[in-house]
């Protein structure tokens, strides 16, 4: 058996026992049942999918032995409609079949499609079970599995059901990496690059040359580059817990980002491609404020070079899709949930590596912002 090695730990400090920890390694899975003590005794049900389950579920049902008291899987489609009624039903179904109680836990294995569905269901199932997240994609495993965020999707818009329900414990094993095509790995590059913008100039300066090799997957790498992401996402959690203030800052690029998706038919640009082109309107639209007389703001043509060109090295998209105008963006955005009283509201660049939360922005910028970058 391959040894199983903890490389890192962070913890997400929160009130009322809600604390947990993320903890990161290699070949963890095998070995589950010594990294986590949640499962020791309890009614287990796996939420997967047939991809993730035929690379890694018997490693994990080899980890987690015979710990449990019940152990079931359930399989969803592999697809952003994953996060839909139907697949809810299914779990729910599952659980209810198998006579699972309020002592019982769920285990979200897999992306973050896996994990916003099966933590909604953790946290509607019997008013509310515990969740323990394993995270198969870079972006699960720095972003999605973190936090709370649990939701289905809607059609008008993107993850408009939902609830903050935190996982118990988080456990992120890089070895799981080395079968996520190059595709997904770019998507989850694009949440990486936006604690970057977000929260550090230094930290983009590391991505800047270190892309190749956390496109080449090098180990090192990797688990240094994800706990680093960890660490961004764990203490801005800990800070503003249900996104009363600070936490919006984390979604940068997603007004935009989550319009693509909805537009488009969610799963034809993946989210971390959607955000990627998000973040240059985010960034267009400092410009345009700046433009505009707006005081405070500190970014230039060369910030915008910079951003542009770190997400083409890591293979996203930048550009608007051909089918969409300003006004196909506005009738999503208007709908996101930050927005207040009918005002737009956008995560923008105070400057390169520090957001801000900006609450006047009229449509008519926006317009001029899309109009300028499609043509
Ligand atoms: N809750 C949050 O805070 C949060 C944060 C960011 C994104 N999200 C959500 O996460 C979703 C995107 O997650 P994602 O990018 O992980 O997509 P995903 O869950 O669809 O996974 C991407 C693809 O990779 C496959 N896959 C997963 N692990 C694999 C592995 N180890 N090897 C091979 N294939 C593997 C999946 O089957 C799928 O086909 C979106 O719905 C987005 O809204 C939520
Ligand atoms: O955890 C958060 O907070 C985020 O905003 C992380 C985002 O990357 C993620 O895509 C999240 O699901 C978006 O949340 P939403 O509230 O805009 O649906
Ligand atoms: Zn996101």
């Amino acid at each position: 058996m391959t040894i199983a090695k903890i490389l890192d730990q962070v913890h997400v400090a929160l009130p009322d026992n809600k604390s947990y920890d993320i903890v990161i390694g290699s070949n963890l899975l095998n070995q589950a049942s010594s990294f986590t003590p949640y499962c020791q005794g309890r009614e287990v049900l796996i939420v997967t999918n047939p991809t993730v389950a035929q690379y890694h579920l018997d490693s994990l049902l080899e980890g987690l032995g015979s710990m449990c008291a019940k152990l079931n899987v359930v399989e969803v489609i592999d697809s952003e409609e994953a996060k839909t009624s139907p697949y809810l039903e299914q779990i729910y179904t599952t659980l209810l079949e198998h006579n699972y109680s309020r002592r019982s836990l769920i285990i979200a294995f897999g992306g973050g499609v896996i994990g916003d569905l099966a933590g909604y269901a953790a946290a509607t199932y019997q008013r509310g079970i515990e969740f323990l997240q394993i995270p198969t994609t870079l972006l699960a495993q720095v972003d999605s599995s973190i936090g709370g965020k649990t939701a289905i999707n809607h059609k008008l818009g993107k993850n408009m059901i939902g609830a903050f329900h935190q996982p118990c414990n988080v456990i992120v094993d890089l070895e799981v990496l080395k079968t996520l095509p190059a595709r997904e790995l770019s998507a989850g590059l694009a949440e990486v690059i936006k604690y970057g913008f977000i929260f550090s100039k230094e930290f983009i300066t590391y991505l800047e040359e270190h892309l190749p090799l956390l496109l080449a997957k090098d180990p090192t790498t990797l688990a240094y580059t994800i706990a680093r992401c960890c660490e961004f996402k764990a203490k801005v959690v800990a800070e503003d817990e249900k996104e009363a203030g600070v936490r919006a800052l984390l979604n940068l690029g997603h007004t935009y980002g989550h319009a693509i998706e909805a537009h488009q038919g969610y799963g034809n640009w993946l989210h971390g491609e959607a955000i990627s082109t998000g973040m240059v309107l985010a960034a267009l639209t400092t410009l345009k404020l700046i433009e505009q007389g707006q005081e405070g703001l500190n970014f230039t043509a060369d910030d915008l070079a910079r951003v542009k060109n770190l997400l083409q090295a890591a293979n996203l998209p930048i550009h608007i899709p051909e089918n969409m105008d300003a006004q196909a963006f506005l009738k999503y955005m208007a709908r996101d949930k930050k927005n207040l009283a009918n005002q737009i509201v956008l995560v923008l660049f105070a400057s390169l590596g520090q957001a801000y939360v900006e609450k006047h922005v009229s449509p008519q910028t926006i317009t001029q912002i899309i109009d300028a970058y499609r043509n």
